[in-house]
């Protein structure tokens, strides 16, 4: 039997962190933000969904997606940002339930589905435990700019796009508190899966 973990978070709080740790440990994990990005490459459905939908002002002069353009149009306008989900949700359900499925079958004792908006998408019902990376709002704030060399308007506007992590965090099986170092995130973990017989 494979467990089926969700690991969420808010933007910043620590998932790809942590997501890394669950490889290091043989695990996989099913990664909903690179699935997003893969779905929009050129030639795809929801690449010319998103170019019927916002126009070609959302491109760069090489034809692939301008993000971070897209980004601001979306994360100032909740009813576009709303359209942009439709297009783009689907497919990434989609490709994530393959991708949960060939390690179920390949016998892996658990799997990880890395979603963002697990909680804000109600796709807890795709996973059998959750767990949440949790930050307060000051290190979620820093580590956000530092990381995306991005003003602190843009960073409000992106964190406000998602249900706050103190929220997750009460929503969850279990929580890592990243405030502090990477290693005392990892020890969290490795307590969370003692727990849970997977090591
Ligand atoms: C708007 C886009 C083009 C901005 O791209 P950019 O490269 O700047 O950000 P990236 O994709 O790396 O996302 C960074 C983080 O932003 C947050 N985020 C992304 N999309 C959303 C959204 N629709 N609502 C709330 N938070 C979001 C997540 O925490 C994510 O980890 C991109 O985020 C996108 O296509 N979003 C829609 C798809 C989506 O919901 N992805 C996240 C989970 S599947
Ligand atoms: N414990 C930590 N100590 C210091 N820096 C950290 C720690 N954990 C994560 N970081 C840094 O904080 C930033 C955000 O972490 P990460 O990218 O893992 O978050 P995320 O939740 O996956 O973000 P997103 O939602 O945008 O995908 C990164 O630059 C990362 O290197």
């Amino acid at each position: 039997m494979t467990l089926v973990i969700g690991l969420t978070g808010s933007i910043a709080s620590g998932k790809s962190t942590v997501a890394h740790m669950f490889r290091d440990l043989g695990i996989p994990v099913v990664d909903a933000d690179q699935i997003s990005r893969d779905v929009v490459e050129p030639g795809e459905p929801a690449y010319r969904d998103i170019v019927e939908t916002f126009s070609d002002s959302v491109l760069q002069v090489d034809g692939t997606l301008d993000r971070k353009k897209l980004g601001k149009v979306v994360f100032t306008d909740e009813s576009k940002r709303q359209k942009l989900n439709k297009i783009v949700h689907p497919r990434v359900r989609e490709e994530m339930v393959r991708q949960r499925e060939k390690y179920k079958q390949q016998g892996f004792a658990a799997v990880v589905l890395d979603i963002p908006l697990l909680f804000e998408s109600q796709l807890t019902g795709y996973v059998e435990k959750t767990i949440v990376v949790y930050v307060n709002e000051t290190t979620q704030l820093n580590r956000l700019m530092k990381r995306d060399q991005s003003d602190q308007e843009d960073a409000i506007e992106r964190i406000n796009a998602q249900i706050p992590v103190k929220k997750k965090a009460e929503m969850a099986d279990a929580v890592i508190d990243n405030n502090g170092t990477v290693e005392e995130s990892f020890q969290q973990l490795k307590d969370i899966l003692l727990a849970w017989n997977l090591v």
